[in-house]
């Protein structure tokens, strides 16, 4: 693709604007902590003071799972498979969000004053199966973290001309300073910003194509290029080649590759486990629910609008690429998007897109920076370096790696670039690298007949199973093991299949054989950090760190530092508090369940298996419903956040107004 925009706008848009909303976000931060009182501790840094309110935490919840991918891969999908690719991508990565709602309460009730996924692994088996762990949840960073540079990188070359290896390591500056100088709770306030921005340009998109596009302007007249688009050329696997149906085999087959893998990348980062860790008790569940239904709309709206445009206005001169169809590498880089919205909107369209791309990137990315820094924090440096670590030598390990990290992910990026992985390759794989380890993990908080042995076999075991499954499958549909072979929806879908259910099911067997019976009393007597004061062992622990240590020792482990908590601080819910969390645990299993099966079975499958190709009133019908959909996530996560928080700001302004003239609030008033 020529570049539509100049190069000035690539550094304009990565390295100003990047750097305008890291001082934004810097002075916000300075705000809340000179008018609310919130101080630097390192509770507060990494738990963002674990009372953060449902709008907030469904927000960054949207904002950590908009990935570059979310608007790209979901527009490449839309323009191979038509409108079922945009379902498959929504539901086969909303439900998993949706499910999480479980494991958030249970990590509240369980184990309160948790930093980290991996301090429960830790205390419940100990050190080896930590180490197991501390693997798939770095690695699922560093897939997730070069994935979001790798699609980002490509789009701001794509439309700018920018130098890509400099757009690798310039998108994530910013987000280094903010993340840096805030912490988590400066993410979530980032992550709010991204998100209102997103949601606008996710519907300024469908309100031009869908109403006043003059190449499109209606979803009749979308339909009709549709099918004229069909019959030049037909979907290979669609019913009748037609883009208007869900009876495609090739949607489903990418529709269950995507539920895998997301699996993996959900259940597997940290960075949403820290968002329930955030979340005050009674808002989690909430928040994770109306987070994942409102995150749905973002690729379903999206790529049904910006997806199906590329498929019909391809055969129109102002396609950036007309004649020709666009190459299925550029495809799979993602860069279907940014050809429809310059087909819709020209310059505009070129900008609005950039914008969305960096929103999703840098916002996610911040998500990435914030979970690697209290990993290495908690789970290295305080568990096996310095187990007496103080709050603020914790704050300077969690900075250095904000930065390292920050720096790594543009090395990763180039690397990947490099070897000649792009986003679509790296979207379908990322399952089969780590999905293995997500039934062991859930089960560790959920189960407490899963044993040590089931812990630390089941995710590598799998693993073993999903590379053999993906590598076998290459060979046998392609004859040879390449980059192309290894690539292909067969092999991707053997591979994430073996990671899930292979864990799953290692997990299982092992775990009947020698059930374990954990009473989850280690894990509720880990403590919060208190900023000045060391704990000691002997001096500072309660009954409780005794009890954790106890049930190490029965289980024949050596203990962790963990267990050496700092004295006082943190959650202890009495029996009345914790009977309302059994209840909120209970709406959460039968509500996510519910939403599940509504949207990965019961609303496409009798679509796919009837191959009912949409009439023009039905198609008419799924386009509203779509942008229906969307403005509503868009109340959801923008004006709802304000809504709880118009206390808060109000404070705030007062105490902005009351510095500025010198005097009382109550004057202004
Ligand atoms: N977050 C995803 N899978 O778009």
């Amino acid at each position: 693709m020529a570049a539509v925009l100049s190069e000035a706008y690539g550094y304009g848009i990565v390295l100003g604007f990047g750097l305008v909303f890291a001082g934004i976000m810097t002075l916000i931060t300075m705000i809340q902590k000179r008018f609310l009182g919130e101080k630097v501790t390192s509770e507060e840094y990494m738990a963002a003071g674990r009372d953060v309110k449902t709008g907030l935490v469904a927000s960054a919840v949207v904002s950590s799972w908009t990935w570059a991918a979310t608007l790209l891969q979901s527009s490449s999908v839309a323009y191979k498979y038509g409108i079922s690719g945009p379902f498959w991508y929504a539901s086969g990565a909303s439900v998993q969000v949706l499910l999480f709602s479980v494991l958030a309460i249970e990590l509240k009730r369980k184990c309160p004053n948790a930093h980290t996924f991996l301090e429960i692994i830790s205390i419940r088996y100990g050190r080896r199966t930590h180490f197991v762990f501390l693997f798939f949840a770095l690695l699922t960073n560093i897939i997730v973290s070069a994935m979001l540079l790798l699609g980002g990188s490509a789009v701001v070359t794509a439309l700018t001309g920018m130098n890509t290896y400099a757009a690798c390591f310039l998108l994530p500056l910013g987000v280094i300073i903010y993340t840096l100088f805030g912490g988590l709770k400066a993410t979530f306030i980032a992550d709010y910003t991204h998100t209102v921005v997103i949601m606008i340009i996710v519907l300024l998109f469908s309100f031009t194509a869908y109403a006043t596009s003059d190449l499109i302007g209606s979803p009749g007249r979308m339909y009709d290029l549709l099918h004229e688009a069909a019959a030049l050329h037909p979907v290979s696997g669609n019913h009748e080649g037609s883009y208007l149906t869900m009876a495609s085999s090739q949607g489903l087959m990418f529709g269950i590759i995507n539920l895998c893998s997301n699996f993996g990348t959900v259940f597997i980062d940290n960075c949403y486990w820290q968002r329930a860790i955030a979340a005050s008790p009674h808002s989690t569940v909430k928040a994770y629910l109306i987070g994942g239904l409102s995150w749905f709309a973002i690729p379903f709206t999206l790529a049904t609008t910006l997806g199906i445009s590329a498929v019909a206005l391809e055969s129109n001169e102002r396609f950036p690429t007309f004649p020709n169809r666009l190459l299925p590498s550029d495809v799979s880089a993602g860069l279907v998007a940014p050809h429809a919205a310059v087909a819709l909107l020209g310059h505009g369209g070129a900008v609005a897109v950039l914008l969305l791309v960096f929103m999703a990137v840098t916002s996610a990315a911040s998500a990435e920076l914030i979970a690697v820094s209290s990993v290495c924090t908690f789970d290295v440096y305080r568990t096996y370096i310095n187990p007496m670590a103080t709050g603020k030598q914790l704050i300077n390990v969690s900075h250095a790696v904000v930065a390292g990290f920050g720096l790594i992910m543009g090395v990763l990026a180039v690397i990947l670039k490099e070897v000649g992985i792009d986003l679509g390759y790296l979207y379908s794989l990322m399952g089969v690298l780590i999905s293995s380890a997500v039934l062991p993990v859930t089960f560790s908080l959920l189960w407490k007949k899963q044993n040590g042995t089931a812990a630390i076999v089941a995710p590598l075991g799998g693993l073993c199973i999903s590379i053999t499954a993906w590598l076998v499958c290459a060979k046998l549909y392609a004859g040879e093991i390449t980059l192309a072979s290894t690539g292909t929806d067969q092999a991707m879908l053997a591979g994430n299949l073996g990671a899930l259910i292979g864990g799953g099911l290692i997990s299982i067997v092992i775990s009947l054989i020698k059930p374990d019976n954990y009473t989850f009393d280690g894990t509720r007597s880990l403590k919060q950090v208190t900023d000045d004061v060391v704990g000691t062992p002997d001096s500072n622990n309660s009954s409780e760190d005794v009890a954790a240590v106890d049930e190490k020792k029965v289980s024949g482990e050596k203990a962790t530092t963990l267990e050496v908590a700092a004295p006082k601080g943190g959650w202890a819910f009495d029996a009345e508090e914790d009977a309302k969390l059994a209840k909120a645990s209970r709406f959460a299993r039968w509500s996510s369940a519910v939403m599940t099966v509504i949207l990965i079975l019961l609303w496409p499958l009798p679509m796919f298996f009837s191959n009912y190709v949409f009439s023009r009133g039905f198609y008419t019908g799924w386009v509203v419903l779509s942008i229906v959909w969307a403005i509503c996530s868009t109340i959801a996560v923008t004006i709802y956040p304000l809504w709880e928080s118009r206390r808060a700001l109000g404070e705030v302004f007062k105490g902005m107004y009351k510095a500025a003239t010198g005097r009382s609030s109550t004057a202004a008033v």
